[in-house]
């Protein structure tokens, strides 16, 4: 039977090994740090639309993992900073009952937000499938997670990496549909995480305090670098019509303890965690560096969130003045970069 080996307890791991508990599904789920060591001792409380929970997990700290069995799917949900780590901990770990096998033959799944987990997967992971995951989830506090979405946890969309599904990817898509999860399998997942990515440029602003229209402009100019630049990059983009499912009943419950402005980012630096803005904003600015794009939105925001995330987070927003400031000296000397008269090519 097959077992999910679900790797980072925070809110979209937790959250998934609740539901697999709640739904007769076999899972283990392992984590680190004060999280996992309160999850192992107290369970974890567990804030859905219907009610909370205090709910015992399968769970094991990362120094004393599971033994793998040849069924065994890893569903990775840790930020992208965390995933090389991860990734190299787990592709060399025996399979018990198949000692010709590593984990490296196993399937695994990659949950994150951005672009770049996949290939990293890809280097050590014969198997490698992407999920794009849309959820209103929440991890602020140890053994805490809230998720607001209803009825359904979240919208999730399965393919193979690069491209292509498969009847591992169709039994995900079955299993998270029996979990409370709607889900649906395509054949072009970089499709869809492209696209999520013009969203998620935006979740840097929630660090910000200033004028909502400045703030508002701001993520629109993100969002339009963006997209100038994985177009340059050959990225295409998956739209709402192209879904197999419907969202048209799925809602982020009122009350939920859900509030705007409280994205994955925001929850990163008011843990004072590490910071996956290097892998969003800053996956712009790689992709505009192979390009030849200035992307001084996006350089912006990734160096101002960098410099906080250094300091351990943040107690308050930080000044938007700042952010648009640097963005202007960036813009700038960018505008005075390309007006320059090319120099003479001496032979
Ligand atoms: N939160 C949300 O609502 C959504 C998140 N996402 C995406 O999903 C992905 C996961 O995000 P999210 O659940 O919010 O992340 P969290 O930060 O809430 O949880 C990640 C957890 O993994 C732990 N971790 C890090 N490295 C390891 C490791 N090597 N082994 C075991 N555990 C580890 C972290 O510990 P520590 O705290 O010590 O770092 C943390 O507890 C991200 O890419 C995010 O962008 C997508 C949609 C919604
Ligand atoms: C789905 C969404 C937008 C949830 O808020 C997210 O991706 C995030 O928090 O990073």
């Amino acid at each position: 039977m097959t077992r999910y080996i679900i790797i980072g307890a925070g809110a979209v791991g937790a959250s998934l090994a609740a539901q697999f508990e709640l739904s007769g599904i076999d899972y283990a789920l392992v984590g680190r740090g004060t999280q996992i060591r309160h999850i192992i001792d107290h369970g974890l409380t567990y804030r859905r639309p219907a009610g909370t929970r205090q709910i015992r997990l399968k769970a094991f700290d990362t120094a004393g993992p599971p033994s793998l069995r040849r069924d065994d799917i890893l569903l990775l949900t840790v930020k992208s900073q965390d995933v090389a780590e991860a990734l190299s901990v787990w592709a060399w770990r025996p399979v018990e009952d198949a000692p010709e096998l590593t984990a490296s033959s196993l399937p695994i799944v990659t949950f994150q937000n951005g672009l770049a987990t996949e290939a990293a997967a890809l280097r050590l992971f014969a198997n490698v499938y992407g999920a794009s995951i849309l959820t209103p989830a929440r991890f602020t506090e140890t053994g805490h997670v809230v998720v607001g979405g209803d009825p359904q946890v979240a919208i999730v969309t399965i393919g193979r990496y690069p491209r292509g599904t498969d009847e591992t990817a169709a039994k995900l898509v079955a299993e998270l549909g029996r979990s409370d999860y709607i889900a649906e399998a395509t054949d072009a997942i970089q499709r869809w995480k492209a696209a999520k990515l013009l969203h998620n440029v935006r979740n840097v602003l929630e660090l910000f305090d200033g004028p909502e229209s400045e703030r508002a402009a701001f993520g629109a100019a993100l969002v339009q670098e963006t997209e100038t630049v994985l177009t340059a990059a050959g990225h295409t983009f998956a739209s709402p019509s192209e879904r197999t499912v419907s969202m048209a009943h799925w809602k982020i419950a009122e009350n939920s303890g859900i509030q705007p402005g409280q994205q994955s980012t925001w929850q990163s630096f008011t843990r004072g965690a590490s910071s996956e803005v290097d892998y969003l904003n800053g996956e712009v600015v790689l992709l505009g560096r192979l390009h030849a794009i200035e992307t001084p939105f996006n350089r912006a925001a990734q160096e101002i969130a960098g410099s906080a995330a250094r300091q351990g987070g943040f107690t308050a927003l930080l000044p938007f003045a700042n952010l648009r400031r640097l963005a202007e000296n960036y813009l700038s000397f960018s505008t005075l970069i390309h007006s320059r008269p090319k120099a003479h090519q001496t032979g």
